[in-house]
């Protein structure tokens, strides 16, 4: 069984959009755990545009299931992850003024950086998770600044199984493959949605778990977040 993690940085982008508490997102992480999601994902950006740092903080004591931030390990970003201890950070290289995320980290080039974030981590028991796109020698290097986990970047492989093009599947089985031998756990995330999510799960092996916010939550504007996370579930399983 692969797990799933709903991102919710959607649902603060339309809280915020009037400035109220409504939809109110602790509720609305309530009812995803209610219906069966085993996680909640927010990846708050430094201008706070969806999340914001309080909201995660508030969340600690909301989360039940598993809890991970994600977000580019700068001091106030690490303060706060320290001081909240989720169950996983996943450390994503963003720039500060990025509209989403674009990139994974080159794990060769920022071993020794990497090495000392996540060993931060790690003693304080919080699960690391690195992003990375799918490239072997990324993935080595990933295995040697001792993360629990990577994160899959999904991007091009929805991007291209939109166009019809299931090949591109091919890379990120292989450095699952890979990552299975290192001993690295496998998460996966970005832009995966109810059209392409079974094929994926299908051809990673060891997916441990997939974090699904844009297309979920706009597919829950018609089937409502209930049936459309039953979906996931159902996929996933
Ligand atoms: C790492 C990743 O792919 C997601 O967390 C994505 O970046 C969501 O962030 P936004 O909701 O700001 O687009
Ligand atoms: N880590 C990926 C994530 O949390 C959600 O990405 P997306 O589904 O909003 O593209």
């Amino acid at each position: 069984m692969t797990k799933l993690s709903v991102n919710i940085n959607k649902i603060a982008t339309l809280r915020n959009a009037r400035g109220g508490n409504v939809p109110d997102l602790l509720k609305v992480a309530k009812d995803i755990e209610t219906f069966g999601a085993q996680g909640i994902t927010i990846h708050p950006r430094p201008d706070e545009r969806h999340i914001r740092y309080q909201d995660a903080y508030d969340l600690k004591s909301i989360v039940t299931t598993e809890f991970n931030i994600e977000g580019n390990p700068m001091d106030n970003f690490t303060k706060m992850v320290l001081e909240i201890k989720p169950t996983q950070v996943t450390l994503v290289p963003d720039a500060v003024d990025a509209i989403t995320s674009n990139a994974g980290w080159d794990t060769v080039k920022h071993k020794d950086y990497l090495k000392e974030i996540i060993s931060e981590f790690k003693r304080n028991g919080i699960r690391t998770s690195i992003f990375v796109n799918s490239n072997l020698k990324i993935i080595e290097g990933a295995a040697e600044t001792g993360t629990d986990r990577i994160e899959l970047y999904t991007e091009e492989f929805a991007d291209q199984y939109a166009l019809g093009n299931k090949e591109a599947i091919k890379p990120y089985t292989e450095c699952a493959i890979l990552a299975n031998k290192l001993n690295l756990g496998i998460n996966a995330g970005h832009d995966l949605s109810l059209d392409n999510i079974e094929f994926f799960k299908n051809n990673i092996p060891n997916l441990l778990e997939v974090s699904i916010g844009h297309a979920l939550i706009s597919e829950a504007l018609y089937d409502g977040l209930e049936n459309v996370i039953a979906g996931y579930l159902k996929k996933l399983a």
